[in-house]
């Protein structure tokens, strides 16, 4: 059995993948237990210099990584040559946190004793990624698990295997052990199974939908595994009266149409105050107009196919459910679509006088349309970007330190973001709260969950 993997910008093979058995998945498991002896003995130093390797690789085949990410993702080749380097940014910070695990000493309560806390990796560490971005995620999970002391196996998305295949290939180039860094191809659910059943595995990290999310947060309850979950959003943009409403037009774009606007951080809602709605409607439209659809591999192409079917339909329910219950189209709603091929592609489209009874202010839409409503007291901005389950990212833009505060301290989100349409970096804490997941990757934070700390206590010594 295989893989078929397809362009979805053309519906051409790519190649096809073989899909592992149970039996190989179970040997490989087997595998990256038996390896984590070893890996997490090695020197710390020694770990971020292989990291470093591995960096340096990935580095050296970015135009073959890019190319390949456009070809099973779609995305605008220029977004996968940022992707590589985003996603190398992720084995350089965490090449350098190898170094940074401290313990610490805590006074005891008695003079005999003596108390000391290590960190130690928590075992073999098993991924699932998403198919959105598919060098990135695999970092983000793999360089810090690593860095820890880890071993590490990872199941990408069915149609986007092979950029994690060569990233995996590049790591045992660069001198990390075989069993220590692996991967194995299969369905979501069947593969999901085995690692959440395996007492080798200790810990799931999985980028994806909410409802999976939820699926492996319950799978991994019988044999207690660690678990980070970076899952779905909805993510509002806010833009007050007093913003610079050209910036906020140019950042709204840059956040609303990154990979088609299918990032978990995607701008999902656009709430301006209603003093200004009209110049941002028109300064918006104008601009978005000028965006090229098309094949990621062709110059200029500022957005790229939709990765699917099943995205395609739910994109186009959400528009015309709009449209039917009073929204009204400042532009784009035109789509091309080849079933047989597999082959969407949906012009950027922008939606006026949206409200909350549409679907598209309720669901994540993962797909270019930015439906635009309007508030009139910031306190009633927070309460609809608020109102949905996910709270994952939020943007809002002023240029008062005094609603700037509001909206920092009011917005139930992991990520919020100011006067910036681009949030996202290795350094940072990225991560969602309520159902947008548990857990953070990137920054200091990254590495914490995939470290155990052990408390030693020393007694009868002389007083
Ligand atoms: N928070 C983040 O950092 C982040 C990043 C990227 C994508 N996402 C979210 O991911 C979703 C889009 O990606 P998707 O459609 O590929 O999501 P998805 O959940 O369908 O698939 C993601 C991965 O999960 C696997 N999978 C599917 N069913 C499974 C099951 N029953 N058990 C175990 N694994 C299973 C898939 O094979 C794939 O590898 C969106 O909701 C998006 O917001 C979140
Ligand atoms: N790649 C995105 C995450 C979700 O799609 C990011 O890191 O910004």
């Amino acid at each position: 059995m295989k893989l078929k993997i397809k362009n979805p910008a053309t519906g051409q093979l790519v190649q096809e993948v073989p899909i592992n058995t149970e039996e190989e998945i179970q040997q490989k498991l087997k595998r990256g237990h038996e390896s984590f002896n070893n890996w997490f003995k090695v020197n710390a130093h020694y770990r971020s210099k292989l990291l470093k390797k591995w960096s340096n690789k990935v580095q050296g085949a970015k135009e073959e990584i890019a190319k390949t990410i456009t070809l099973e993702s779609g995305k605008p080749i220029q977004e996968s040559l940022n992707e590589v380097d985003y996603a190398t940014s992720y084995i350089d910070w965490y090449a350098e946190e190898a170094k940074r695990i401290y313990g610490r000493t805590i006074p005891a309560n008695s003079e005999s004793k003596r108390v000391i806390v290590t960190r130690q990796p928590v075992g073999l560490v098993a991924a699932i990624t998403p198919w959105n971005f598919p060098a990135a995620m695999m970092t983000r999970k793999a360089a810090p698990a690593l860095a820890a002391g880890c071993t590490f196996i990872i199941k990408p998305a069915e149609n986007t295997p092979l950029t994690t295949i060569k990233l995996v290939q590049l790591a045992h180039e660069a001198g990390i052990p075989e069993d220590v860094v692996q991967y194995v191809n299969g369905y979501g659910n069947e593969v999901g199974k085995l690692f959440t059943a395996s007492t080798y595995v200790k810990k799931i990290t999985f980028t994806g939908s909410t409802t999976v999310g939820k699926l492996l947060m319950k799978d991994s309850a019988d044999t207690v595994k660690h678990i980070s979950l970076e899952l779905g959003g909805h993510a509002p943009l806010i833009i007050s009266e007093d913003a610079d409403i050209d910036f906020a037009v140019s950042q709204t774009i840059a956040s609303k149409f990154r990979n088609a606007g299918q990032t978990c951080i995607c701008v999902n809602r656009v709430l301006v105050h209603e003093n200004i709605v009209d110049e941002f409607s028109e300064k918006l439209t104008k601009e978005v107009v000028k965006l090229k659809v098309g094949n990621g591999l062709e110059k200029d192409i500022n957005i790229g196919p939709i990765i699917n079917e099943k995205g395609f339909d739910k994109i186009i329910y959400q528009i015309n459910d709009a449209m039917q219950k009073g929204a009204e189209v400042l532009c784009g709603n035109n789509y091309n679509a080849n079933r047989d091929a597999g082959c969407f592609f949906i012009h950027p489209t922008v939606l006026k006088n949206v409200n909350e009874n549409m679907a598209i202010m309720q669901e994540e839409t993962f797909g270019p349309v930015i439906p635009l409503t309007t508030f009139k007291e910031i306190e009633e901005a927070v309460e609809i970007a608020n109102s949905t389950p996910y709270g994952l990212a939020a943007y809002f833009f002023t240029n008062d330190y005094r609603t700037g505060a509001y909206f920092h301290e009011n917005l139930d989100f992991g990520i919020v973001s100011w006067n910036d349409g681009a949030p996202s970096a290795a350094h940072t804490p990225f991560g969602g709260m309520k159902e947008s997941g548990l857990g953070r990757e990137g920054g200091i934070e990254g590495i914490e969950s995939y470290l155990e700390t052990k408390y030693l206590s020393i007694g009868g010594l002389k007083k």
